[in-house]
């Protein structure tokens, strides 16, 4: 042993370039103040006038503080690296044994062959089999997904031994030879109560094996018990009843929980993971290790923004230097005492390497019947579970809130980002499946993004509207003030610029970007912060829309050519339309004006004129779909004639 044993298993990394950065931060905040001192200095005098612009300098000093808090994430972001090597030289012999929790609810909406792909590619990781148990949790309590998952048992007997002696990546099988899948028939929707726990592999029993004789991993099919009258808490719900349901079929130590949609794609995954529970020094502290969501199906330019690279590679990393990286809910590797609760002591230690004794005398009959009893409805009662123990009830992103709690007991978790990506999903393909406002709502009480959407609405109407009315809100364009506002503005998209194409995006894919920040600031915020005040007030409870993971061909090829999906009804796409058109005539009443003699409103009302003319420009795809296409995905004339008639009445009252 020696000197080898003590070598870290993983190590960190923090990025360099800081100087530069340091200056720019230290220019974009002398300009801020600038502004402020301008603000402060030139309040104007009409009554109108005066109101408008504390407005403003109140947005203004909002998106100084929430430029601060985003600059705080960029200060120092770390990046961790694993050594695999190292981990198996000390502790072959010893790893621990793994659960895996994959969910599905809807056999429509995420079809069982996903499931069966994202199964396959879990229990095909590059680890001992005998210490790998899979759990699917069916909340569809759907025959054809159950008997999707038999055909999955059968077909892992040559699968596994395949991956594994042509060390193929990535193991999810339609992934790999992404060949045309049969679709399959309709499946009947009858209502009914199923509760079925079925062990389709036992991977202690000699009977199961691959077909070299090579022991497969342990598969759990579970559709839990639901009632009417008993809340069933979706995902939350579906992930505790296998927390439990797996303590007493294999109680492993570390749990990973994937989304029926992300498959894995790196078959070292779970090696990963342990070289940072496992490292003797700065292990045992650690709760969970998440990997960033990646997708697959990502369009060149990126046109919903969905990406997220940015926020992966920078703001995660900066939140993970201070052990507190998010739980997201899929691709997240947990300590299952952590996740059940547990309180974490300074000194704590456990030993993954004791080996669990396997429950080698239970027969899978027994353990059946044990679980039944775990996963049925009323076992939660009067219990902590989804208070103190297993997933958060209550919230719609219980994943988020979940992590902070486990954070909050004391223990740290890491952000991972390997080289090959971990895991990889399906991104939403429709304008109104990405922003939900669903996933919106926790972040908004906890991280005031609700404030967003208010300073973001106030600065994408109010100078336009006092452009009409020739109030003028910044200072002209020949004046000294004049520099740090335009500099402030500048610099900080020229550097979201810059990192987003250091992240991997393209121009094209940031401007993109910037058009779904305006959207989701302009609509899911301000609808989630709605939701929110109603539901604190106790008017709505929270709810769970599964995402669906399939689209019509129409609307995917669509999605391929990066044109924008509206075409249906939505309040969304009221406030958006609304705010497109109204700036599309404010602009073209300035244009008249300029035309037509005025020319130096240009000079007097730049700043105004720029932003109403960006917003024109960023609004493009939506004259587009108002005025120009004739596709499905255009704009339905209802929401066309409503928001026409807003804009109009917002101008009228503008003008006059
Ligand atoms: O009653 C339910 C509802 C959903 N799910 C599962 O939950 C997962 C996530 O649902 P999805 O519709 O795909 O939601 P997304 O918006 O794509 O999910 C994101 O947001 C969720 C809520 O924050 C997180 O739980 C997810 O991990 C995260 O990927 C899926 O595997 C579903 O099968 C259940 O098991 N039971
Ligand atoms: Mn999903």
């Amino acid at each position: 042993m020696g000197r080898s044993s003590s070598l870290p298993l993983f190590e960190t990394k923090s990025s360099r370039k800081r100087l530069l950065f340091k200056f720019y931060l230290a220019s974009v905040l002398v300009a801020i103040c600038l502004i402020w001192v301008y603000r402060i200095s030139y309040l104007p005098e009409g009554l109108l006038q005066r109101w408008a612009w504390i407005g403003l300098f109140i947005a203004e000093v909002w998106f100084t503080f929430y430029w601060i808090v985003t600059q705080v994430l960029r200060w120092n972001p770390v990046y961790r690296f694993t050594f695999r090597d190292r981990l198996s030289q000390r502790y072959e012999k010893y790893l621990p044994g793994i659960d895996i929790f994959v969910c599905t609810a809807d056999p429509v909406m995420e079809p069982p062959i996903m499931v069966v792909n994202t199964v396959l590619s879990v229990m095909a990781y590059d680890y001992p089999p005998e210490k790998l148990n899979v759990y699917l949790s069916d909340d569809g309590g759907s025959d054809l997904t159950f008997y999707a998952m038999l055909e999955a048992s059968k077909f892992s007997k040559y699968w596994l031994p395949f991956c594994k002696k042509f060390n193929v990546e990535p193991r999810s099988p339609e992934a790999y030879f992404r060949s045309a899948v049969e679709p399959l028939d309709e499946p009947d929707n009858k209502v009914k109560e199923w509760h079925v726990i079925k062990i389709l592999i036992d991977g202690r029993d000699p009977k199961f094996v691959d077909s070299e004789g090579q022991t497969l991993p342990t598969f759990v099919y579970l559709a839990r018990e639901k009632r009417p009258q008993y809340p069933h808490h979706f995902k939350a719900g579906a992930m505790n009843s296998l927390i439990r349901v797996s303590s007493s079929v294999s109680n492993n130590p570390i749990i990973l929980n994937v989304d029926c949609d992300m498959y894995s794609n790196n078959a070292n995954s779970i090696r990963n993971a342990l070289c940072f529970f496992m490292d003797d020094e700065k292990g045992h502290e650690i709760g969970y290790v998440q990997s960033p969501q990646a997708f697959e199906n990502i369009t060149k330019n990126d046109l919903y923004g969905n990406s997220l690279h940015v926020i992966a590679e920078v703001e995660i990393a900066g939140l993970d230097a201070n052990g507190g990286a998010p739980y997201f809910g899929t691709g997240c590797f947990h300590r299952r005492e952590a996740l059940c609760g547990k309180q974490y002591s300074k000194g704590y230690k456990v030993d993954l390497k004791k080996v669990d004794e396997k429950t080698a005398e239970v027969s899978s009959k027994k353990l059946e019947e044990v679980s039944k009893v775990l996963a049925s409805c009323s076992y939660e009662n009067d219990t902590e579970w989804g208070k103190e123990m297993g997933l958060k009830y209550g919230y719609s992103t219980e994943d988020v809130m979940t992590g902070l709690c486990i954070q909050c007991r004391g223990w740290r978790s890491i952000n991972y980002s390997p080289e090959r990506k971990a895991f990889l999903g399906v991104a939403p393909t429709t304008l109104l499946q990405r922003i939900p406002f669903k996933l919106q709502v926790s972040y908004c009480t906890y991280l005031l993004w609700a404030a967003n959407s208010l300073a973001t609405l106030y600065y994408v109407s109010v100078p336009s509207i006092c452009l009409l009315r020739g109030i003028s809100l910044f200072p002209q364009a020949s004046n000294p003030w004049f520099q740090p506002f335009a500099y402030a503005m500048l610099s900080n998209r020229i550097y979201g610029l810059g990192e987003f194409v250091w992240c991997g995006g393209t121009f094209h894919g940031w401007w993109n970007d910037q058009r779904i920040w305006l959207f989701k600031r302009t609509t899911s915020y301000f609808f989630a912060s709605a939701d929110n005040i109603l539901r604190l007030l106790g008017f709505t409870k929270s709810a769970f829309a599964i995402t669906a993971k399939v689209v019509d061909e129409d609307v995917s090829k669509r999605y391929e050519q990066e044109v924008m999906e509206f075409g249906s009804q939505s309040p969304v796409f009221n406030i958006i339309v609304t705010l497109a058109l109204f700036n599309m005539f404010c602009f073209l009443g300035v244009m008249k004006l300029i035309v037509f003699s005025q020319t130096k409103i240009l000079d007097e009302f730049a700043v105004q004129i720029i932003l109403c003319g960006l917003l024109v420009i960023i609004n493009m795809p939506v004259y587009e779909a108002l005025f120009f296409r004739e596709d499905k995905g255009r704009m339905p004339t209802s929401v066309t004639c409503k928001s026409v008639v807003f804009a109009l009445l917002i101008y009228s009252m503008a003008v006059f």
